[in-house]
């Protein structure tokens, strides 16, 4: 039996029953190339499912939530999403695979982690140093590759981390932006920067700080700001600083731990480059420094990872835009007079 949903003039999306007596969570329903089937995870904007591409592969493809596509905000959120990872192409961004930005065919497919987010399995307790210093090494090298294209995350959590063979990639490029084209501020409380808490505009130093509170989770077992509500959640992050992690990991060399302390300054332009960062987990990993050649920029996508749909271009980007000016040790410049619990208007 096989029947469609038409949205408008185009039938968009076939349901296809395998059996008639199948129930509706059992159908397969086909979206463009994909067969989709059960759902593998629920966010707060989508549906996730596990489906198979064209070429036999298995994928997970992101649906949009009725509601999500109702929302203004939230649709956007959805097509920004898909605009951004058919864009960035790095081997530590969770790859897509083809999408549609907005309306009733929305639809992202994704690299497929079987073992879901690192969030997961994290258990209160420290991971293993080499297996930890590997996935942060992995994200401060995507994170490096976003900001030497001028964009910020805005939501670096192990939520948003997935491993697939001891290696990691980021994911979840909704709050993504580009500096030239500015954007909402946003975050998580728990991995959110002083200068978001505060509502001021977000930068690469903002994605460095949640790799630091991140770090400080894998590496200790146990989140470096806590509290019972959002004010103090508020409160721990623009006032405390946690123990220094030499404390915690003695067997970590001291200039990394230093350097990981680091990611908690208040003020951004004190904190360390995700580059820096990178190569300073490389170093602790005996492995060789980055070869930034490794990675495509954007607008070289191979023809398969388009995008199909109404969409807003983003910014034409320089293939390697220079992380923003700092010292040699990966600090910022420093600014004159910058103060950290200044609100803005
Ligand atoms: N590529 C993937 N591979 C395997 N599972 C995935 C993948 N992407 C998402 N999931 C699963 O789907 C869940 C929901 O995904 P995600 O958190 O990205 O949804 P979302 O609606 O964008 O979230 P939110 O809007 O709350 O940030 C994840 O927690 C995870 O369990």
């Amino acid at each position: 039996m096989e029947f469609w949903i038409e949205f408008g003039e185009e039938p968009l999306v076939t349901l296809r029953a395998r059996r008639r007596s199948e129930r509706v969570s059992q159908l397969s329903l086909t979206l463009q190339d994909y067969v989709l089937s059960r759902s593998i995870g629920r966010g707060n904007t989508s549906d996730v499912r596990l489906a198979t591409g064209p070429d036999g592969r298995e994928v997970a493809v992101k649906l949009p939530l009725p509601a999500t596509l109702r929302q203004h905000d939230a649709a956007e959120r959805f097509g920004n999403e898909v605009r951004l990872t058919l864009k960035f192409q790095h081997p530590h961004v969770v790859r897509g695979f083809a999408g549609t930005p907005f309306g009733p065919g929305a639809f992202l497919a994704l690299f497929y982690y079987p073992d879901g987010p690192l969030s997961g399995r994290l258990r209160g307790q420290p991971l293993p140093s080499r297996e930890a210093l590997r996935i942060l090494a992995d994200i401060a090298s995507a994170l490096a590759y976003l900001h030497r294209l001028g964009a910020v995350h805005q939501d670096v959590k192990p939520q948003n981390v997935y491993v697939s063979d001891g290696r990691a990639a980021l994911g979840d490029l909704g709050s993504a932006y580009f500096v030239a084209q500015g954007s909402k501020t946003s975050g998580s409380p728990y991995y959110m920067a002083p200068e978001v808490y505060h509502g001021e505009s977000t930068s690469g130093a903002s994605d460095v700080y949640s790799l630091g509170v991140m770090a400080w989770e894998l590496l200790t077992g146990a989140r470096p700001f806590t509290g019972n509500s959002y004010a103090e959640l508020m409160v721990a992050h623009l006032s405390r600083f946690p123990a220094p992690l030499a404390s915690l990991r003695p067997e970590l060399p001291r200039a990394l731990c230093r350097l990981l302390d680091r990611t908690f300054a208040k003020r951004p332009h004190e904190r360390p480059t995700a580059d820096a960062l990178h190569r300073a987990l490389l170093e602790a990993l005996g492995e060789p420094p980055p070869n930034h050649e490794d990675t495509l920029p954007g607008d070289a996508l191979p023809a398969s990872a388009q995008q199909s749909g109404r969409h807003t271009a983003a910014p034409r980007v320089a293939q390697s835009l220079p992380e923003a000016p700092g010292k040699p040790d990966g600090t910022r410049p420093t600014r004159r007079n910058w103060n950290p619990f200044r609100r803005k208007g």
